[in-house]
């Protein structure tokens, strides 16, 4: 029987519907939205269609969501002035600054200068640091997207093999401690794994959950996966006939798993519900509530 769909793009709106609520409270409460600003540099025109779909979803989520253009001749100084000047803005609650940077800026700096109450991307070195000790303010809305899937599929991971193919730290490192946590989507045997990993098609061979965040085309092949699996593709690649396909070689590894993420329309939906998720919570939080109370 061939796999289900791990549904992204159904699953992130019914979380944008879920966060009307609670963005109805902010504004009555701060008198403001939340407020979410992107940073764009240069003309990238992968990162200018993911940007303008955050705005999109923002304001659509009845957010202020801005896009500050900057053009990909800005140095890092004028990048980290910008950064500066966000931080200190009252009405900002979350900032992102959407990756790749060109290759005059080291990202690692700019991700640094984000006030990490306002980093919403969760990749700032605090944060991430936070989900490491199992006190998590933001996680990175990737991971945190593919957690989400699951959970809303009801896949349990509990006691599960996990293997998680790509070790970035905006997707791999922070897809392991997630799935390390304790609780329904968690408590996983964690397997971390690489290109340069010697046997790959072994080690993912053993996943009951395979995440594939390694960043090639079809890398993963329907051979490679265990009967019944769980696999959930991250990548995203254009195609030279302009179509898209992710990690996975999608149609092989459907036939062999019980459930599987599209590309389109499985986790890059999620990345972005999450990001809404965190930035109304980094509103709450900087009100003095949480959604809890
Ligand atoms: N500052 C950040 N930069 C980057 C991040 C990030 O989380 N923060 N992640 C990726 C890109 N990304 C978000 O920015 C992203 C990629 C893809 C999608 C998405 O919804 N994809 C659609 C297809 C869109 C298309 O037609 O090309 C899908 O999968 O259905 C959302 C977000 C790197 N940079």
């Amino acid at each position: 029987m061939p796999a289900r769909i791990l549904d992204g793009k159904q699953t992130a709106r019914e979380i944008r519907g879920e966060l009307a609520a609670r963005v109805a409270v902010v504004r009555d409460r701060l008198g403001r939205p939340p407020g979410l600003v992107a940073v764009l540099v240069g003309d990238d025109p992968a990162s200018a269609l993911y940007v303008k779909n955050k705005e999109k979803a923002a304001t659509g989520a009845g957010f202020s969501g801005e896009v500050l253009r900057l053009p990909g001749t800005t140095s890092e100084a004028e990048l980290l002035g910008v950064v500066d000047r966000l931080n200190e803005e009252e009405r900002v609650d979350g900032i992102l600054v959407q990756l790749p940077l060109p290759k005059q800026i080291d990202s690692d700096r700019v991700i640094d200068r984000i006030r990490p109450e306002k980093d919403v991307d969760g990749f700032h070195p605090e944060n991430v640091g936070l989900l490491a000790i199992g006190r998590p303010r933001f996680a990175s809305c990737t991971p945190l997207g593919v957690v989400e899937l699951l959970r809303r599929h009801g896949v349990e991971t509990r006691g599960k093999r996990a293997v998680v193919l790509g070790r970035s730290n905006i997707v791999g490192k922070p897809m392991a401690l997630l799935l390390l946590r304790k609780g329904a989507v968690g408590d996983a045997t964690v397997t971390v794994c690489h290109s340069a990993s010697e046997g790959l098609p072994e080690i993912v061979g053993e996943a009951d959950l395979l995440v594939a965040a390694v960043g090639r085309p079809e890398f993963v092949k329907g051979s490679w996966i265990k009967p019944g699996a769980v696999v959930v593709d991250v990548g995203i690649h254009r195609r030279p006939d302009g179509s898209l396909c992710g990690d996975v070689a999608f149609d092989e590894a459907a036939e062999v798993a019980s459930w599987i993420s599209p590309v389109p329309g499985g986790v890059g939906p999620m990345t972005i519900a999450m990001l809404l998720a965190n930035t109304v919570a980094s509103a709450e939080r900087r009100g003095g509530w949480t959604a809890e109370g």
